[in-house]
């Protein structure tokens, strides 16, 4: 990796090319360190130069669209708040939530099911505003389902809180692995 330090400011006419060539050198190795993002150790790193479509693509994936002025997940447990309250009410005449829960839990579970769905294709699609639109509308159609449920969204955040460290690849191969099971369904992978 190419060594960057600071220099004074070159006198003559060769040494001031010979700085310019050197800065062109530098701001290529800056250019590629900005790119090298982290990975995980036993994931390879990209070797030789990310082209720049491949730079385009990333800045475009990357760049928030707007950021929410709390920055944080408060916004659920308020939206869980207000879908239990309408639950509550009943009032299907002016709840969207309350006319969703009114009409059963597998209608709720449906709904965000297609969500997922939708959420899903956008996602491929590598649709990057209309994958944020449809995260929300799973997200609010987790909330109904949770109300609906019963389970208020601590209890999520508790289960997440829990797995935090866990790797999910040690955590697998921790699950006991019902051989006889694995030897009837003619698999090695359990779901
Ligand atoms: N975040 C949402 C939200 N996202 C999506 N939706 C509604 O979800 C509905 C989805 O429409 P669909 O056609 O997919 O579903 P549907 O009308 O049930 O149609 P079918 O199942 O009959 O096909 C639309 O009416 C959306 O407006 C939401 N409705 C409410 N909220 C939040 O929930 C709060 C409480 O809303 P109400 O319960 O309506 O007071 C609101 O203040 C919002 O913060």
């Amino acid at each position: 990796m190419a060594k960057v330090t600071k220099k004074a400011a070159p006198k003559t006419k060769k040494a001031a090319a010979k700085t310019l060539k050197t800065a062109k050198t530098v701001k290529t190795v800056k250019v590629v360190k900005a790119t090298n993002l982290p990975v995980p150790g036993n994931i390879p790193a990209a070797k030789g130069r990310i082209s720049k479509a491949v730079r385009r693509a990333e800045t475009a994936h990357l760049k928030p669209l707007e950021l929410p002025q709390d920055g944080d997940a408060a916004v659920l447990d308020r939206l869980w708040d207000t879908i239990e309250a309408r639950r509550l009410s009943g009032d299907v005449t002016v709840s969207h939530s309350a006319r969703l829960i009114a009409r059963g839990t597998p209608k709720v579970a449906q709904k965000l099911g297609e969500e997922a769905v939708e959420l899903v294709i956008e996602a491929v699609a590598r649709n990057r505003e209309a994958t944020i639109a449809e995260s929300a509308d799973v997200l609010y159609h987790l909330m109904v389902l949770l109300a609906d449920a019963g389970i208020r969204p601590a209890e999520v955040w508790g289960e997440l809180r829990r797995r935090e460290g866990i790797s999910g690849i040690v955590e697998k191969a921790s699950r006991p692995r019902p051989k006889a099971l694995l030897a009837i369904a003619q698999t090695s992978k359990l779901p």
